[in-house]
């Protein structure tokens, strides 16, 4: 676990970081090798985490939300903590993993909540935990307190739980991003995660493109590479194709169904390749399709 710094000395380290983050963005040395799946593929499939965070939502879609993971191979569902054990039950068995929001969706819960949060979570099977970081302590740059949130909740969910930082990157700017990656970094987080999809824009390619960056350059410091989770917004394959050149290898977002029902329409067609983003066709899900975030 990384040595704690005053906010002092964790503005000159990710001062630094910036520079080679922001050098890399200008001369367009992009993240490592941004790929999508094959259109079609189990590997295209399992970037999905098959999202249901609507509070009004009824218990039995979350039945629905588990059965359509297991038929459409996505990585996760992603639920609230009191929906996590249907879904482990749901899901036993079927490869199908249940991730769990934690401090949704402001983020300013203080640690004894999102802590209890996660213990609840962790008690009911969730393997992955997506927690919002507090991101208005992150604009008055109080590095040293989030670290210290971050770093409690890792050592309370230790590998191999998942953990993503979710920064709700439309409430930061450039800098913000860059420093909530160093923060998610140094915590030994897996994946820092664009949006919660409730408060303004949600996943952007400049956004995804800019975090993996910067994920590529914390690496290159000799610490494991993080990887970027887009979420909020997506909707059609094009969104979804989009975000995983720009180099995300997750996706959150209440549309799976949409978007694995076009990317199978598509292998039928004879597709079933690599697709790339000027190929995509913007169709996208009309009034009658069942979203999880129209109940
Ligand atoms: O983490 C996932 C987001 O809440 C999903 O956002 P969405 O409902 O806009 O797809």
């Amino acid at each position: 676990m990384t040595t704690r710094y005053t906010n002092d000395e964790w503005d000159s380290i990710i001062l630094e970081t910036e520079g080679e983050v922001l050098y890399r963005v200008a001369s367009k040395q992009h993240a490592s090798a941004a790929q999508c799946p094959p259109i079609g593929s189990e590997a295209f499939t399992k970037t999905i985490d098959h999202t249901l965070l609507k509070l009004e939502a009824k218990q039995s879609q979350f039945d629905d939300l588990c059965a359509e993971a297991r038929v459409d191979r996505f990585a996760t569902v992603c639920v609230r903590a009191q929906y996590v054990q249907q879904c482990v039950a749901d899901l036993k068995g079927s490869g199908v993993r249940v991730a769990c929001v934690i401090g949704f969706h402001e983020g300013t819960y203080d640690l004894y909540h999102k802590s209890q949060e996660t213990k609840q979570a962790l008690a009911a099977g969730a393997a992955e935990l997506d927690i919002v970081i507090n991101y208005p302590q992150l604009q008055k740059k109080s590095y040293a307190s989030i670290y210290t949130e971050l770093a409690a909740l890792r050592s309370q969910a230790p590998h191999p739980t998942t953990l993503k930082l979710i920064l709700e990157t439309s409430q930061l700017d450039a800098s913000q991003i860059i420093a909530g990656c160093a923060l998610a970094a140094a915590a030994n987080f897996d994946f820092v995660k664009t949006s919660t999809g409730f408060n303004g824009a949600g996943a952007t390619e400049e956004n995804v493109r800019l975090m993996a960056t910067c994920c590529d350059v914390l690496a290159a410091g000799g610490r494991a590479r993080m990887q970027v989770k887009a979420s909020g917004g997506i909707r059609t394959l094009g969104d979804a194709v989009r975000m995983l050149e720009a180099g995300a290898s997750r996706l959150g977002t209440s549309a799976g169904v949409w978007i694995a029902k076009e990317a199978k329409e598509r292998v039928a067609e004879g597709n079933g390749r690599v697709v790339e983003a000027g190929e995509v066709r913007e169709e996208r899900p009309g009034l009658s399709t069942r979203l999880f975030t129209d109940y």
